[in-house]
């Protein structure tokens, strides 16, 4: 089970972005998350995955895989999420063992795997992220606007491998987006963020 209780957060100098928000998910479970934007959604994300601490509350994760963080971020932007001195192989080699059935469900050709991240499309990269996540062998995955940018077929063959793989280990997933479609597609439970706040 993943837990934030009463979380508080604010940016330096800034007024309080959000206030007791709480927040729970089982290993498994899959929820979709809503909301005004700015009202905090990455935010919380970042926190859940430990890349920012709150100020007040706390995050309690009760299982724990391996040495990665057992949350796993899967962002909007993947050229932001990589480091783009490092080859495909590094960058998944970082993650974990690199996994032969992986990279065929995610169609990731052998020879990217020598590539800079901008010698791949937007698209490639994005399939990259989610096998460097999986690798991490996370027990929860929050993807924030994962598929936006690509296009709707894409998008569709993503989010189907991503959630076989999602329900063969049990993970818990949180998906961030402001398409309602997708998340009824996607989520037996939607969430806003205001929903959140305690
Ligand atoms: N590093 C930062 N320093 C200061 N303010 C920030 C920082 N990052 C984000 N913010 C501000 O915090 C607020 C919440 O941003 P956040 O990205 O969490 O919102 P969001 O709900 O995910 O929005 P969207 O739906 O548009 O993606 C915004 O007003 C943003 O400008």
């Amino acid at each position: 089970m993943l837990i934030a209780k009463s979380i508080d957060y604010y940016y330096e100098g800034a007024t309080p972005l959000f206030l007791n928000v709480t927040f729970s998910m089982r290993e498994g479970e899959i929820i979709g998350l809503m909301g005004k934007s700015g009202s905090g959604k990455t935010t919380f994300a970042k926190i859940l995955a430990g890349y920012e601490q709150p100020n007040n509350g706390a995050i309690s994760i009760k299982q724990k895989k391996g040495n990665a963080h057992p949350v796993q971020l899967i962002w909007q932007h993947p050229e932001q999420a990589v480091n783009p001195k490092w080859r495909i192989k590094k960058i998944l080699g970082e993650a974990g063992q690199i996994d032969q059935r992986m990279l065929n469900l995610f169609k990731i050709k052998k020879e990217w795997l020598d590539r800079f991240p901008l010698q791949l499309s937007g698209g490639e990269l994005q399939r990259v992220c989610i096998v460097r996540c999986l690798l991490a062998n996370p027990s929860y995955i929050i993807a924030d606007e994962m598929t936006t940018m690509l296009d709707p077929i894409s998008q569709v063959s993503i989010w189907e491998t991503l959630l076989q793989i999602v329900k063969e280990r049990q993970i818990g997933m949180l998906i961030i987006s402001h398409d309602k479609l997708l998340l009824r597609r996607l989520c037996k439970k939607i969430l806003t963020f205001d929903q959140l706040v305690h």
